[in-house]
């Protein structure tokens, strides 16, 4: 019998009681889910190798086709018939332009036959690089009447031109012009001319681009009043369009200046009046004739130009003559109010009204598009419909550095001297107080790109300077009149460091500024340029200083390369010269925290419900 009974393991214990059928059952149970499980466990991993495997081929596949692709270099074919080129592919164009050469034809890539042995290759291996489209800017951009920069042989002094009204060079010469500068020596006779033949052919539309404070405001002020000069009945004929209210008004003072003496009246609308109190500048209610324009020339901004052109009853551009877009990429970018689109509307329901009532013109306005950073994508410039256009651009020394295409798109100044200084982000201000007292700095711009950072440094440097050097903060978070007056302070010398956004970088024209300090270095170009440009303005001389971090300093200077500079020098502050200021800093830091903490206890203060309740 004993050979019938089943030696069960009892455990450790020998005690222990023989396990019932029930136990016996969930014993196995366990047992067999345990082998199930590792059952799919195996198939799992069966399938993620084969998975990876999969991958891996794709990888290799992948690598064998770039290689394939990377032998069989084809290059762009020479294309002169297309109307567009690519900027882009202006860059682009050298390296495969070297691969083209390297490569030495224009054959397509055919399979390695010993590969393909005892396979029937059909048609052609689709492994074919695909074209670039090369798109040719159009001829107007390609060839622009180069303005030189050196003034020789141009027509400088004030009588040169001829055709100039007497009243206007006697204002010129009253305000301290006494010559003109190169890009006014050719675009007010080339203006002159056009609006002398007139009558008889439709004048071309121009874009003029030129260095910063180069005197592009004149350019254009100049023979617009000239040509206005003439009319008695008032009309809106010139449309003067800036990219902010204080460009705007800056451009509506030169209106004003030159004008004086003749009947034109100059307006203008940027929404730092009330909206009425425009409208009543604007026109005039007569009881003969109804609605009648009170301004010849109009200065705006885009936003109020929309607002007038919806709202304003009897604003009428029908008669306009001139549409000048200054900062003309900074406006053409303005795609917030769709004002060109609503100019358009205004002009083509007032030409259909026009037809049936009496002669009136039919012409559309000549349009004179002016900028340091003037955009050359054709698209941009296409959405203008610009007539026969005609492109002026400045003979700039860095063109040098640059293919032929780049001759005028960002130039700056010759007497600019542009700088760089590498710093750790702990000692930037420190960086910056030692850099403002060793130069001597004393008229100066300080950018940086946000409202906060502006606010703490203007802090930090109050705390730095104290009652040395006065130190004042603009930045959208204040209103326009007070922006105004805070720049007319620092033009007269009552402030000495001005820490601004880029809401001053583009146009603003301060005289006599010695240094522009980027604090935060400047992501784009045409930052970098426009915030350089507010020195070494008509002729003075002026340094421009970035402050980099190490890991920026490669893309800044790649940014440069793209106009062209090369040469720009590193100023080097060391750390023994800021060794002595450290306990300065340390002071002068826990003053900016103490200052930011007041600052957000007040904040609290005023918000808090109380507060608001006894406000009321
Ligand atoms: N012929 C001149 N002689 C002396 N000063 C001039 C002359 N023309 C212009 N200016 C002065 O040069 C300064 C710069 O002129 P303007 O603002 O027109 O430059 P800009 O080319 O428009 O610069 P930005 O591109 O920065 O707007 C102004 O203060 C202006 O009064």
């Amino acid at each position: 019998m004993d050979l019938f009974v089943l030696n069960r393991h009892r455990g450790d214990n020998e005690d222990e009681k023989i396990p019932s059928a029930s136990s016996e059952q969930s014993k196995l149970n366990k047992i067999l889910q345990r082998v199930e499980k590792n059952r799919r466990n195996r198939s799992k991993r069966k399938e993620r190798e084969k998975l990876a495997k999969a991958a891996k081929q794709r990888t290799r596949e992948a690598r064998q086709i770039k290689r394939e692709l990377k032998a069989k270099i084809i290059p762009v074919p020479e294309n002169t018939t297309d109307e567009f080129t690519d900027q882009t592919v202006f860059e682009e164009a050298a390296t495969s332009e070297q691969s083209t050469k390297l490569e030495g034809n224009n054959k397509k890539w055919k399979p390695d036959s010993k590969g393909l042995e005892g396979f029937t290759v059909l048609g052609e291996a689709s492994l074919v690089k695909k074209q670039k489209v090369k798109r040719v800017l159009p001829k107007w951009l390609l060839n622009p009447t180069v303005i030189p920069s050196n003034p020789d042989g141009l027509p400088t002094a004030i009588s040169d031109i001829k055709k100039l009204d007497e009243g206007i060079c006697k204002l010129l010469s009253d305000n301290g012009v006494e010559k003109f500068f190169p890009v006014q020596a050719v675009v007010i006779p080339y203006l002159l001319r056009a609006i002398a033949n007139s009558c008889v052919i439709s004048p071309c539309d121009i874009c003029v681009s030129a260095p910063t404070g180069s005197g592009k405001t004149l350019a254009y002020a100049l023979p617009v009043i000239q040509a206005l000069k003439k009319y008695i009945a008032k009309k809106i004929r010139a449309l003067v369009i800036l990219p902010t209210q204080d460009l705007a008004t800056q451009v509506f003072k030169v209106f004003k200046t030159y004008s004086q003496g003749t009947r034109i009246d100059v307006g203008l609308v940027t929404g730092k009046n009330a909206f009425q109190v425009e409208q009543n500048q604007l026109i005039a209610e007569n009881k003969a004739f109804g609605l009648l324009s009170k301004v010849d020339i109009l200065v705006c901004t885009p936003g109020r130009l929309v607002d007038h052109l919806k709202l304003t009853k009897g604003f009428d551009l029908h008669e306009l003559e001139f549409l000048i877009i200054d900062e003309a990429d900074r406006v053409l970018e303005n795609v917030q109010n769709d004002w060109l689109y609503h100019l358009e509307k205004h002009l083509s329901e007032e030409a259909e009204q026009s037809s049936a009532i009496a002669v009136r013109r039919t012409r559309p306005p000549q349009k004179l598009l002016f900028s340091a950073t003037l955009s050359q994508d054709p698209e941009k410039l296409q959405k203008l419909s610009l007539f026969q256009p005609r492109l002026f651009t400045y003979d700039s020394p860095d063109a040098a550095n640059t293919s032929e295409h780049f001759i005028g798109k960002y130039t700056t100044p010759k007497e600019l001297i542009e700088k760089y200084v590498v710093t750790s982000l702990a000692l930037k201000p420190l960086v910056l107080y030692k850099l403002i007292n060793s130069e001597k700095l004393n008229k100066c711009i300080i950018f940086t790109h946000s409202v906060d950072s502006t606010h703490r440094l203007a802090i930090l440097l109050r705390a730095l300077f104290k009652d040395e050097l006065k130190v004042e903060e603009i930045s959208s978070s204040l209103q326009g009149n007070s922006r105004t007056a805070l720049i007319e302070k620092f033009t007269n010398k009552e402030i000495d460091l001005l820490v601004c956004t880029d809401a001053l970088a583009r146009g603003i024209d301060i005289p006599q500024v010695q240094c522009v300090i980027s604090y935060s270095a400047p992501k784009y170009l045409k930052t970098y340029i426009h915030r350089a440009g507010r020195t070494a303005r008509a002729g003075e001389a002026g340094l421009a200083v970035t402050l980099l971090h190490k890991p920026q300093l490669s893309k800044f200077k790649a940014m440069l390369e793209q106009a062209g500079k090369t040469n720009v020098e590193e100023l080097f502050i060391s750390a023994e010269d800021l060794e002595p200021l450290e306990k300065q800093y340390e002071e002068s830091l826990n003053e900016l925290k103490q200052s930011i903490e007041k600052e957000g206890k007040m904040l609290k203060k005023n918000k808090s419900p109380k507060t608001r309740k006894g406000n009321k």
